[in-house]
């Protein structure tokens, strides 16, 4: 049998507990089949050579992991400059956060040529390789430039934007062509698909043999949508563990009398924490039999903070927090509780379990499985409700959670307070459509999915 070989920038010992969607789902998938791990090792070399970095292979259960280092020069240019500066912002529809210096994609490219060279080194030739995200779009065609035959699937866990939007990358047309080197490419939703369709349509001369299959540069693509999911039962025993026990105790006792509302990301502009925190308002302005009784708490784990955007975010979500407080504050209830700090992931079912009401709203978001772990963490007999915006993929699977557009705070804060006030039975209703989906299309069936539809394309 082929052995998986799955490369993503960011890697995790899959019996570690990690955070981040990428990490976790990868992590599951992997540790189901075995297979190598290949990616940044997460150490940076203050005065280390660019396009160098020293290879570290450890064994993790039947998960082999192979990380490299990265110099400074590397990691500024190549995950903090072109990644998480100019793709990340674009394909989240933030032209205007993108910094568009030309410099930093050098960065990029070498150190997919040297991932690709340091992976080449432990490849065999019937191995399956899937890679995964923004970070290492060129990958497959660094390690075709090298000869490697095996078959290659690609996985962007991000949005892919409209073609306008798409199109202000630096070096877009170069960035799709290296697509063309993989012989699948997985998105999350169906209108990522659309907009790439698009995208190949009108910027490039590739034939668009069907919805799903294009050829261009002497290459056949498929581009498909595969849904990511969370491994439900995994996280319905973490629920049962004692810290998120504890968890739970110790929020039914401190809100025995008042509603939790939830919020749970990394700190980061895409997930709308201003938008909701001003919809929060709106609420308690609106809805004044809130004041004194609803608690918004809200995580925001920190992220990417060298960059720019993400430093005037924490301030301004700072000052947000303080004047809400501050505005509506009593000596005994204080509105939002902010915590800037990351929480593991084995108390988070503690603290879905005891929200009545999880506030998932992005901006725009790949995926979302925060939406999904709060699904797989109530109580059914007593469910929180879910709302969510349309412009997280998670919306296109979970048509039975509140939908809310997150720059309407208006509207969303009457649909938080319809989701305060919903009948049990109408709980009950949408939780269990809810679960069902998430059951049906979990994290197994994203993997199987994937690699079956590899599996299925003819070797080049
Ligand atoms: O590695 P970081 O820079 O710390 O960021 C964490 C991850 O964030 C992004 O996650 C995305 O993948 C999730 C799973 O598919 C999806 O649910 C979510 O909507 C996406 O934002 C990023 O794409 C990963 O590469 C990062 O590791
Ligand atoms: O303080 C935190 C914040 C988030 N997470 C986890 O990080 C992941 C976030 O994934 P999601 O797809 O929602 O967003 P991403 O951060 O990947 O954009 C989820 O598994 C969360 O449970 C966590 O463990 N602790």
């Amino acid at each position: 049998m082929s052995r998986l070989v799955v490369v993503s920038n960011r890697i995790a010992d899959p019996r570690k507990p990690a955070s981040g969607g990428l990490a976790v789902a990868v992590g599951q998938a992997l540790e189901a089949s075995g297979g190598l791990w290949f990616g940044w090792s997460g150490k940076i070399v203050e005065n280390g050579t660019p396009g160098e970095g020293d290879l570290h292979l450890q064994q993790a259960g039947n998960v082999q992991l192979a990380t490299v280092d990265l110099s400074r020069e590397d990691h500024d240019s190549y995950y903090l400059g072109y990644s998480n500066g100019v793709l990340w912002p674009v394909f989240h529809y933030r032209l205007d956060l993108a910094d568009f210096d030309a410099g930093y994609i050098g960065g990029y490219r070498r150190v997919n040529q040297m991932f690709a060279h340091k992976l080449a080194s432990l490849l065999k030739p019937d191995d399956i390789i899937w890679v995964h995200d923004y970070h290492l779009i060129p990958l497959a065609a660094e390690l075709r430039a090298m000869g490697c035959k095996q078959r290659m699937g690609f996985f962007l866990h991000i949005p892919v934007p409209p073609p306008l939007i798409l199109a202000a990358v630096p070096a877009h047309d170069w960035l799709i062509r290296s697509l063309f080197a993989y012989d699948l490419v997985g998105l999350q939703s169906n209108t990522d698909v659309s907009h790439f369709s698009r995208y190949v349509g009108t910027e490039t001369s590739a034939d668009i043999l069907g919805e799903h299959e294009f050829r261009a540069y002497g290459k056949t693509l498929q581009v498909q949508a595969f849904p990511i999911g969370i491994d439900v039962d995994e996280f319905t025993a973490l629920g049962e563990g004692k810290d998120a026990q504890d968890m739970y105790a110790q929020m039914r006792r401190e809100y025995s009398r008042r509603r939790l509302l939830l919020g749970v990301e990394r700190m980061d502009y895409s997930k709308g924490l201003p938008q909701r925190l001003k919809t929060f308002r709106q609420l308690l302005q609106s809805y004044p039999e809130n004041v004194g009784s609803a608690t918004l708490i809200q995580i925001a784990s920190p992220s990417r903070e060298s960059v720019d955007a993400y430093a005037a975010l924490k301030q301004e979500l700072e000052s947000l927090c303080g004047s809400i407080n501050g505005d509506f504050g009593e000596l005994d209830w204080m509105p939002v509780r902010y915590i800037h700090r990351n929480v593991a992931r084995k108390r988070l079912p503690g603290l879905y379990r005891a929200a009545s009401v999880a506030l998932v709203t992005p901006l725009r978001d790949g995926m979302n499985l925060v939406a999904k772990e709060f699904v797989a963490a109530q109580d059914p007999e007593d469910p929180g409700v879910l709302v969510l915006s349309r412009f997280a993929g998670a919306a296109e699977q979970l048509p039975e959670a509140l939908l809310v557009n997150p720059y309407d705070t208006l509207r969303t804060a009457e649909t938080i307070q319809r989701a305060l006030q919903m009948p049990l039975d109408e709980r009950q209703r949408r939780h269990q459509a809810l679960l069902a989906r998430i059951r049906e299309h979990d994290v197994y069936w994203w993997r199987h999915q994937f690699l079956a539809a590899l599996a299925a394309i003819p070797a080049p």
